[in-house]
């Protein structure tokens, strides 16, 4: 899996990769800058906006370089020569092409424009005249390329500052960070493109990444062929909880994912009243009322649980939800099951999977959604930590967690942004694992799955949840 390092990790990344590749730091620069230089997009004048740093320094270079490739180029420079140090004063130095202090006339005299203002090194908001050179990029009408990050876009985190360069086309050097995937990111890289400079990915073998893209060829393993000799015990039995009164649907949707994901016997408890319109929705479901006394129910055996789809917050949600915590059932956790649990103080060893979206992640972790979705990777190896389980933290660019590694899936887009699409993708998980996967495999393979699935419908609004589940199969054929 393709790893991800935070921006502190990229400083011993450049080290180990100019030492492979026998070369000093200026000359990875001048690397690096020819590699982006290569997906520059087919142009005769370009504007390239440099920055403070070596991401400046980057530009500097390429700017020479579509100098000698006698293209029309002026750099426009938010840093004085004079005032810059190391090999982007070098950079600077070597170029020897037109340069401006001011934002250049006629923005729309440019093919592209290349944004080299900050990459890795980014500390804060961009203000002043830097503010004022984001902002001119984003309203030229020129194709947008960023090298290594789109300036503002914070590459820890992917959280956009405000502004931040609006690129048609970034490519990142050497490696890619969380930033390029998660939250903002994918809003604002435009083509993501990630050049290695041909240094193979051993080379910083013992630098930790902060987390690793999960891929496609996961669901490999959903392809496999059963056994013949295999009946539907051999694909486990999962109990679906949750759906209090008028929100059946939810309970509904999370079953049926989990019966398409290849579950073997599905059991739905819900409320008395609305138990017996179960199987008339889905025949295939079995279901079980539950009064809301506060005596044992009678729990029938199962090998997963997936808690908490349209639970509610009542006596009848609460007195299920603790009658289910404590029957010792590889859990997965979710929407109202998170709230409930957050407002009790003990843990329950069952929890195998938790799948909140932010705002469930605030309430767990005591703080606002902000907070969580400052730093996502934060966020979700904390809870994952806390309480011992696999966690999926929901949103642009969902990350997985098992407390020691994370995942960020690169795929799916806002087309799942409606409601019941959560329902589905527990009601996934929950059908993995009752298959025998592993809860970390389970969440993996049910995230991917459920990202695919919208891509391949591209429809560029919203897939509503029914929709979603009736074309999962058509992503493993
Ligand atoms: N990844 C690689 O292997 C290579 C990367 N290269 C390029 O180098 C940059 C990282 O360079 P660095 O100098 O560390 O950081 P920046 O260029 O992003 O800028 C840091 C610079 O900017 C100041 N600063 C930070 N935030 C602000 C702000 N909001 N306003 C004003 N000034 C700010 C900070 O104080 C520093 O002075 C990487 O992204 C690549 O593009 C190498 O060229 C080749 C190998
Ligand atoms: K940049």
């Amino acid at each position: 899996m393709q790893p991800l390092y935070r921006s502190q990790q990229t400083k011993p990344i450049d080290a180990a990769a100019a030492d492979y590749l026998q070369i000093d730091s200026y000359q990875l620069m001048q690397r690096a800058a020819l590699a982006v230089y290569r997906h520059l997009p087919d142009c005769e004048t370009l504007l390239v906006v440099t920055g403070p740093g070596n991401n400046g320094g980057d530009g500097w270079v390429l700017a020479e370089l579509a100098r000698q490739d006698h293209k029309k180029v002026l750099v426009w420079a938010l840093q004085k020569p004079a005032t810059l140090s190391g090999d982007a004063a070098k950079a600077a130095e070597d170029y020897q092409g037109e340069v401006v202090y001011a934002a250049p006339a006629e923005p729309d005299q440019f093919d592209v424009v290349v944004d080299a203002l900050f990459g890795t090194g980014l500390s804060r908001a961009p203000g002043g005249l830097y503010q004022d050179a984001i902002e001119y990029i984003n309203q030229c009408q020129a194709k947008v390329l960023s090298v290594d990050i789109p300036s503002g876009l914070v590459g820890d985190t992917g959280v956009a500052y405000i502004p931040t360069v609006q690129a048609d086309k970034t490519v990142a050097i050497l490696n890619m960070m969380p930033g390029h995937i998660t939250a903002d990111g994918r809003d604002y890289c435009g083509e993501l493109i990630l050049d290695r400079l041909a240094v193979p990915e051993r080379v910083y073998a013992d630098i930790d990444p902060s987390a690793y893209v999960l891929k496609q060829a996961m669901l490999n393993l959903l392809k496999q062929a059963r056994k013949h000799n295999s009946h539907k015990g051999s694909y486990g039995r999962l109990l679906v909880a949750g759906g209090q009164h008028g929100m059946l649907g939810a309970v509904l949707l999370c079953g049926t994912a989990a019966l398409v994901s290849g579950a073997g016997l599905i059991q739905l408890i819900t409320t008395q009243e609305q138990a017996p319109w179960v199987p008339v929705h889905r025949p295939e479901l079995m279901a079980l009322g539950f009064t809301g006394s506060e005596h044992q129910i009678h729990i029938p055996p199962a090998d997963v649980l997936i808690l908490g789809m349209g639970l509610g917050s009542s006596q009848w949600s609460k007195a299920l939800w603790q009658q289910l915590m404590t029957a010792n059932i590889p859990t997965v956790l979710d929407a109202d099951g998170l709230n409930l649990l957050a407002d009790c103080d003990e843990a329950a060893d069952s929890i195998a999977v938790m799948t909140p979206h932010p705002k469930e992640a605030a309430r767990l972790l005591n703080c606002a959604v902000k907070d969580i979705q400052a730093d996502r990777i934060k966020a979700v190896e904390t809870l994952a930590k806390r309480y011992q389980c696999v966690v999926v933290l929901k949103g642009s660019g969902t990350i997985i967690s098992d407390g020691e590694e994370n995942f960020i899936c690169p795929y799916g887009s806002a087309d799942l942004a409606t409601a019941g699409t959560g329902d589905v993708l527990a009601g996934m998980i929950g059908g993995l694992m009752a298959q025998g996967f592993s809860a970390l495999q389970s969440a993996q393979m049910a995230v991917v799955w459920h990202a695919l699935t919208a891509d391949h419908c591209a429809l560029g609004r919203c897939l509503t949840a029914s929709d979603l589940i009736r074309h999962l199969p058509e992503v493993l054929i």
